[in-house]
């Protein structure tokens, strides 16, 4: 991880300490019969934010989700879900996780499933999760056998937003529903999270949607964390240089290339062409420099697994003697 020869433009930083964080994970791992899946990934993602989980397929994704959720245990290292342990009654009671199965019972009707969880769930909200289901013109009266696949999406979402939790961890999410929902959805989460300080962790391949969404945010590849921290602080360490004429520039000499990016379209997307540097000293935006956009950022680091990791400064995690204290099983004395 080398963050500290990164040049973070005054006001793009964050002093710690943020109060406790929604997730701090130290030397997290875990590894499978094929493999590591996750490998010593190390964060915090401070309360109240709404974070974009991203990375290629099998980066380890939705192990770090299942981690944070106690559906797995880590291998090696650990988290902290409001500083609790993520199986204890605290971490569950204030957690609600919508997987990418969506498991639901076929046979409940919508209503039965909504009833499922008010019973279930002491801060239960029937007034959200009913209006996410009748925006969507979902009979209560139906069985989630016989629903759409986006519109049972919708059911799963309504009891996640029903639980009223204070961490929503979504996995890919909006993968099959369509525009118009997708954008519905949103705009319901982002509320959501605005009115009630909700801190939302949501994975998803869709990056020029994550903008509207996130200001938080955390790269995987390759099981390794590669990205993290506030949407600003990270745009605000890069800048997007006017692409030169011809061979190095003396002007990269301080600032670390992630990418250079030909003409418009000519890799397939629609980024603006230029060379992407990590900042290693203070520069002049002008008609030559631009900060990325988040998009921009994104595909260049998916683009450049090799580049060393950035950890921002608000996303990294305190101090580890105190969370592995904490690890530590508890003493009986008789
Ligand atoms: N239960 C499992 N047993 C064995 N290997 C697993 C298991 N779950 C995940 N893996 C492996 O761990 C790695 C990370 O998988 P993970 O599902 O976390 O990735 P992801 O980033 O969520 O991917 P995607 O974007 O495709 O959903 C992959 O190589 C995957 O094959």
């Amino acid at each position: 991880m080398n963050h500290s020869a990164t040049h973070f433009p005054a006001g793009a930083g964050y002093a710690h300490p943020l109060g406790r964080p929604a997730i701090e994970a130290h030397g997290l791992g875990k590894k499978y019969r094929r493999g590591w899946a996750l490998r010593d990934v190390s964060f915090r993602l401070p309360a109240g934010r709404v974070c974009g989980l991203v990375g290629p397929n099998g980066a380890g994704k939705s192990t770090l989700m299942s981690l944070a959720t106690h559906m797995i245990r880590p291998t090696t290292g650990g988290l902290r879900v409001f500083g609790q342990a993520p199986g204890s009654d605290e971490a569950v009671r204030r957690t609600a996780f919508l997987s990418q199965e969506k498991p639901l019972f076929r046979r409940f009707t919508v209503a039965e499933t909504l009833r499922l969880g008010r019973e279930l769930n002491p801060r239960w909200d029937q007034g959200v999760a009913e209006g996410i289901v009748s925006a969507g013109q979902v009979p209560l009266t139906a069985r989630i056998g016989t629903l759409s696949g986006g519109q049972r999406t919708r059911v799963a979402f309504a009891l996640a937003f029903g639980k009223r939790p204070d961490l929503l961890i979504l996995d890919e999410p909006m993968s099959d529903l369509d525009p118009l929902v997708r954008r519905e959805l949103t705009q319901t989460l982002t509320a959501e999270a605005a009115q009630h300080g909700t801190t939302v962790l949501v994975s998803s391949h869709m990056l020029a949607e994550l903008q509207y969404i996130c200001d938080y945010l955390l790269v995987v590849a390759n099981g390794g964390l590669r990205l993290a921290g506030e949407v600003d602080e990270l745009r605000a360490a890069h800048a997007l240089l006017a692409a030169p004429d011809a061979g190095p520039s003396p002007h990269l000499a301080p600032h670390r290339v992630i990418e250079s990016r030909g003409a418009l379209g000519a890799r397939g997307d629609e980024g603006r062409p230029g060379v992407l540097v990590r900042l290693g000293g203070p520069l002049e935006y002008g008609e030559r420099a631009a900060p990325p956009t988040l998009e921009e950022l994104l595909l260049g680091y998916l683009r450049s697994p090799d580049v060393p990791a950035l950890i921002a400064p608000s996303a990294q995690p305190g101090d580890i003697h105190d969370i592995l204290t904490r690890d530590q099983p508890e003493t009986v004395t008789a």
